[in-house]
């Protein structure tokens, strides 16, 4: 009997901060985070090396209401140290899961987190280590999105594995159209003259430009981040 291999040795999971909300109006769910830290840990048990990066809806986010007369750049600070906090909590809650996770920071707080330097990221991913990702891009008038894209591209991920609510990209709004179908995989232009929006614009554009496929599944189905690693069918890839 032959033993399956995962299909990826180095992936890019991209989490939002809403997913660790769970059930919750905003902040992190404790059943959640444990839930999600769980199905990690399945992955890296397969060999897999994991890089995350973590949004930060679910506390600050810089176009949000909350940030109604804040200049923008200032919202957006606010909206990535609110990843920091997120980055914080997963890190936490993996090393109490048997995990070893350390989280790199886009921006100096070094009395907090280590500085995202990507020769200690990578050697971090090869001694089996989970690196964090926070801060986004540490820049204003970006998203975690384009973070995932960025890193993703700079650690020679193989795939970035976009966790979201719903388990693919659908012919049209899933929760607008009931008679909405899921792709199984579509190619970047195809998603584009289709006007599926899978992740922002910037993040989208850099991905398609550095071939770094994109698989969109959703992170509340159980097992179904293990599956997406094995290659099995699950979610949606978007392929150059
Ligand atoms: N064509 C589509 N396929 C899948 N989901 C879609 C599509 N168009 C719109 N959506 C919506 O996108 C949302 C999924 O993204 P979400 O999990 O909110 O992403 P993010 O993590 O970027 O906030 C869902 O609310 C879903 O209804
Ligand atoms: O490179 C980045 C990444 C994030 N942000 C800010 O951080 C917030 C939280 O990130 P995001 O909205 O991507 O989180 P998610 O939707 O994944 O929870 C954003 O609204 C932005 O204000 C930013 O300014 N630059």
């Amino acid at each position: 009997m032959t033993i399956a291999k995962p299909a990826h040795k180095r992936i890019l999971l991209k989490l939002s901060g809403e997913a660790l909300m769970g059930d919750d109006q905003f902040g992190i769910n404790r059943d959640t985070i444990v839930r999600m830290v769980e199905e990690v840990a399945e992955v890296t048990r397969l060999g897999v090396e994991v890089a995350v990066v973590i949004g930060g809806g679910n506390i600050f986010r810089g176009v949000a209401g909350g940030s109604t007369g804040i200049d923008r750049a200032t919202a957006d600070y606010m909206g990535m140290l609110a990843t920091v906090m997120n980055a914080l909590a997963l890190a936490d809650t993996m090393n109490k899961a048997g995990l070893v996770a350390r989280v790199m920071s886009a921006i100096a707080i070094e009395q907090v987190v280590e500085p995202y330097v990507r020769p200690k990221a990578l050697q971090y991913l090869e001694e089996g280590k989970v690196v964090v990702f926070a801060a986004g891009t540490g820049n204003p008038f970006f998203t975690t999105d384009t973070a995932a894209a960025l890193r993703g591209a700079e650690i020679g991920a193989e795939v970035v594995l976009k966790a979201t609510k719903v388990d693919g990209v659908y012919t049209a709004d899933p929760k607008l159209d009931a008679t909405a179908t899921r792709y199984t995989k579509l190619s970047f232009d195809e998603a584009m003259s289709r006007n599926l929006g899978i992740m922002d614009a910037t993040a989208f554009a850099l991905c398609r430009d550095q071939k770094l496929p994109i698989k969109v599944f959703s992170i509340f189905k159980h097992g179904a981040l293990k599956r997406v690693v094995m290659g099995e069918d699950e979610g949606t890839l978007v392929y150059a």
